[in-house]
């Protein structure tokens, strides 16, 4: 008989440890931390203040590098490389939203989609225009995001997250500074995002996202509550 071979999760995080250091003081942000987030599954990532959501998310994205234990994406290890290995990874299979925004404010709002597909290498003008049209902000692409609303700003960030038809989606706290309908929009889109297949990932203080969420993995002083 043939054998049957799993594709491996789009993401697995094995016994992450991330220990800041400075002085004598030592802060052990990720005590052991592992997930495994299946094509089409919506992960929220919870606990208090402090508890190393952050260090989670920049660990999976490869934008941290955790001290101990192995992040895979599509079964491709981003940790423990150098940083352009890890940028470059990044780039082509995960999208990422952060509150503080993942626009640049000199470019429009379709340059800044074209530049995140250009650093995938995978230039889409088809699907740029199918993202702006799904997220309603078709007549928004020529603008600028210093004027954008805040619901058109966090649309306009989760189209730059999507831009690369990434096989992650990580969240930091996207919906922090939204009223309750955009926060809904907004999970809605990412609901969408998980049942298309992706593997959305999103930190969060909000009862609404962990509610919007498949399953929870909840932090407490860096290990898994
Ligand atoms: N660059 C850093 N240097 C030193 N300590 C850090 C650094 N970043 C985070 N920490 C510490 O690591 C721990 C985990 O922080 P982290 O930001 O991951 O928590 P969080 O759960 O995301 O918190 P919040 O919900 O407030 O954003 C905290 O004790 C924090 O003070």
């Amino acid at each position: 008989m043939a054998a049957v071979t799993a594709a491996p999760p789009p993401l697995e995080a094995t016994e992450l440890y991330r220990f800041y250091r400075a002085g004598d003081e030592e802060t052990k942000a990720l005590r052991g931390v592992s997930l495994a987030v299946a094509a089409g599954e919506f992960v929220a990532v919870t606990g208090p203040s402090g508890s190393g959501k952050s260090t989670l998310l920049a660990c999976l994205a490869g934008l941290d590098e955790p001290d101990g234990g192995t992040v895979r994406v599509g079964g491709v290890r981003i940790s423990h490389r150098p940083q352009a290995e890890r940028t470059a990874l990044r780039a082509r299979l995960i999208g990422m939203l952060f509150q503080s925004g993942n626009l640049l404010e000199h470019l429009t709002v379709r340059a800044n989609i074209d530049l995140a597909q250009r650093l995938a290498g995978r230039p889409d003008p088809t699907w740029r225009n199918a993202l702006l049209d799904a997220l309603g902000l078709a007549g928004r692409g020529r603008i600028r995001p210093a004027r954008l609303s805040g619901g058109e700003s966090a649309r306009a960030g989760l189209a730059v997250a999507l831009a690369n038809r990434p096989a992650v989606l990580l969240a930091d706290e996207p919906t922090g500074e939204l009223d309750r309908r955009t926060e809904r929009r907004v999970l809605d889109l990412l609901r969408d995002q998980a049942d298309q297949g992706t593997a959305v990932i999103v930190a969060s203080h909000s009862p609404a996202v962990a509610a919007a969420a498949d399953r929870t993995l909840a932090l407490d002083s860096g290990r898994q509550a």
